[in-house]
């Protein structure tokens, strides 16, 4: 059943990659009555600031996708940061929705959470079989707790608390750190720079053999919607595009859509991360979702929304 166009729903994070997302998605369905605060304006990590917020303001849905994010260096090097943050912000949250009697909350965790080898694709029931990929085990290890929190307050509570695991994403909105985010738009940046600046060598790390499935965060957006419109149950949902590519050919992708003509070199220092993380995605089909937007298409969209935004700096 698609929630009532007026209801009153929290995006918590509607500034970043997916809540912006989220946020575009609800406005174009007509969604009037969206509840969003800054980071300066409302610290989620603040727990007392957390509940008087959801008690002055009383939501009736959550789309909890405020998160400490970054790719594997951050995640690498920051350890504590991302175990800490994230446990904080998603504990308060979950907490006040229950308390103030949220009618439904969607969590966002993340492909991390599986294995660092587990089956392909992998499906939920991997969750916590075998020891998770180093690079990210802080940041997977506050998300698995997210999704038990969910299952916990469901069972104990019948709280409707929802989890969706996307894979790596990326669109309008990303984080273009050189070091800090993810490959995508790490490299869409580090191409444009070498092009306008002439230069014939970009440093990409790791091998290039690692496999990673990317989905454009506008299909992660109507994913979310339609999970938070049909799907009230314990189990944790897959998110993907359901292909594959490997760095290498996301690298000679990014290279082409940008137009840089110089050569690759591969900084093998650089860690690589799980060897393959491809989601199994037949529950979500299931249920009737599939994906839209090609990764050449949404790559595309990506560095045309990248030049406007910071391809004059
Ligand atoms: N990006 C990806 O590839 C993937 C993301 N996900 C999940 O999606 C969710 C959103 O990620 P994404 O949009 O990429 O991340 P972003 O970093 O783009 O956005 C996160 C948002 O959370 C806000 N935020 C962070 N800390 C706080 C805080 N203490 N109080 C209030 N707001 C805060 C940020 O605000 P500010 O910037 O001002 O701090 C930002 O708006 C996360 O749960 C992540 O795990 C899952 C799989 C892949
Ligand atoms: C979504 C997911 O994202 C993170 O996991 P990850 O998939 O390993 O993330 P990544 O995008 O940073 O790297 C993917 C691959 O790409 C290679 N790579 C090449 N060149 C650059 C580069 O310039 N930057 C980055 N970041 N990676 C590069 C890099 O060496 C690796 O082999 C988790 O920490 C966690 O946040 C999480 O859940």
């Amino acid at each position: 059943m698609p929630i009532d166009t007026s209801a009153k729903i929290f995006v918590a994070g509607h500034r970043g990659l997916v809540g912006s997302a989220v946020a575009r998605k609800l406005h174009q369905l007509g969604y009037t009555n969206l509840l969003l605060r800054s980071h300066s304006d409302l610290d989620l990590t603040n727990q007392s600031a957390v509940e008087s917020f959801f008690a002055a303001e009383k939501p009736h849905y959550v789309i909890l996708a405020a998160a400490k994010v970054g790719g594997i260096h951050a995640n690498n090097t920051y350890p504590a940061d991302f175990i800490t943050v994230n446990l904080q912000i998603q504990t308060n949250v979950i907490v006040s929705s229950f308390n103030h009697k949220v009618q439904k909350l969607l969590f966002l965790g993340s492909s991390c959470i599986y294995p660092k080898f587990a089956p392909q694709p992998i499906p939920e029931n991997a969750l916590l079989t075998a020891p998770l990929e180093p690079t990210n085990e802080w940041y997977a290890v506050a998300k698995i707790a997210g999704i038990k929190m969910c299952q916990a307050y469901r069972l104990q509570h019948n709280f409707d608390a929802i989890s969706a695991m996307p894979t790596n994403l990326y669109g309008t909105n990303d984080n273009f750190h050189p070091e800090n985010s993810h490959v995508l738009p790490a490299l869409l940046r580090r191409f444009h720079e070498a092009k306008i600046n002439n230069l014939d060598k970009v440093v990409v790390w790791g091998t290039g053999s690692p496999l990673r499935e990317f989905l454009h965060v506008d299909d992660l957006a109507d994913a979310v919607i339609f999970l938070l419109d049909n799907y009230s149950d314990l189990e944790h949902v897959n998110v993907g595009s359901g292909s594959e590519v490997t760095i290498k050919e996301l690298a000679e992708l990014v290279k082409e859509v940008v137009g840089f003509k110089g050569e690759l070199i591969w900084d093998s220092s650089k860690p690589d991360g799980t060897p393959r993380k491809l989601m199994d995605t037949s529950k979500l089909v299931g249920l009737g979702w599939t994906p839209k937007i090609s990764l050449r298409d949404g790559l595309v969209d990506t560095y045309k929304w990248y030049l406007e935004n910071y391809g004059k700096q």
